[in-house]
């Protein structure tokens, strides 16, 4: 995946990303990091191909997006408040739909779509729910479905915007280990994440954004406390890096992560004002 010199305007005026620019390898798991608005989601929207890219340009496996798109090469896991849960529809038939772009017009199913919804179904160890109406699952569980519709329409690009949220340690831990093996077959994904805590476990890249890249590259040297404090900075009032999370929230504010020792890298508070690479 490649982004140069990408600039979305909404129609309202508003520049939600100025001059953005990164690469990805194929067969990593790159974290999508940033503050509430920072333009995450419009990032995933350009690279469905939601909204237009007003310069610059998106290439996806080496193709333009539309190329991708069309080839039914992205696929796209959503944060459960865009989806519209009241809508009846059974687990199996959300899965389904990612075959899709598989199917002819009619969108009659064959044998293999019907073969890859029960590999998926049972790749993410849903198919005890299959003929459960969506709305009834819990949010881990909608959110395994929809990853299971990922893996059904066989996506060589998958985008996950913030595949942890409200759901347990456990089913976190069953996502990261798909997430593996996906990358191990050479796929490539992109996961926006205020999770901050589980990105150097998992996470091979790391894409810090705020209205712009402010850095992007390899976890090791780009998840470092200087770049996190430019993405954060004035936001986060206390902020560790590494070891084990303390909560799994929205709020930047309430993100708290303790380092191996138990010593704070970085803290934004009352006493403890360490800005250093702030701006
Ligand atoms: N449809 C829209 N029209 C105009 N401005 C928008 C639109 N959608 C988002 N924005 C603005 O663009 C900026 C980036 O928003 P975006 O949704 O991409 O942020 P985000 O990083 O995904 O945030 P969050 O973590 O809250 O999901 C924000 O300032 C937001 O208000």
């Amino acid at each position: 995946m490649l982004a140069r010199g990408v600039t979305v305007t909404y129609r309202n005026g508003h520049t939600a990303l100025h001059d953005v620019s990164f690469a990805i390898p194929r067969g990593t798991i790159t974290a999508l990091v940033g503050v509430n608005g920072a333009g995450k989601s419009t990032l995933f929207k350009a690279i469905m191909g939601f909204v237009p890219v007003a310069t610059g340009e998106i290439r996806l496996l080496g193709l333009e997006v539309r190329e991708a798109l069309r080839r039914n090469l992205v696929a796209y896991v959503p944060q459960a408040e865009e989806v519209d849960w009241s809508f009846p529809v059974l687990v199996e038939d959300v899965v389904m739909m990612g075959r899709y772009g598989h199917m002819g017009f009619l969108r009659r199913p064959r044998a293999a779509d019907r073969a890859a919804v029960d590999r998926a179904l049972g790749r993410v160890g849903m198919e005890a729910f299959r003929h459960r109406q969506i709305g009834e699952l819990s949010g881990g569980q909608k959110k395994r479905v929809f990853l299971a519709r990922a893996l059904a329409q066989d996506g060589r690009v998958i985008l996950l915007d913030e595949p942890f949220t409200g759901v347990d340690v456990k089913t976190e831990e069953q996502i990261v280990a798909l997430l593996r093996a996906l990358r191990d077959e050479g796929r490539v994904m992109l996961v926006s994440t205020h999770n901050l805590g589980s990105v150097p476990e998992f996470c091979d890249r790391t894409v810090l954004v705020r209205g712009t890249v402010l850095a992007a590259g390899p976890t090791a040297t780009t998840f470092t406390r200087a770049n996190l404090a430019r993405a954060f900075g004035g936001v986060l009032r206390q902020f560790t890096l590494g070891g084990p999370k303390l909560h799994d929230d929205d709020d930047p504010r309430q993100i708290s992560i303790l380092t191996d020792d138990e010593r704070p890298l970085v803290q934004y508070g009352d006493r403890t004002q360490d800005r250093e690479g702030a701006q």
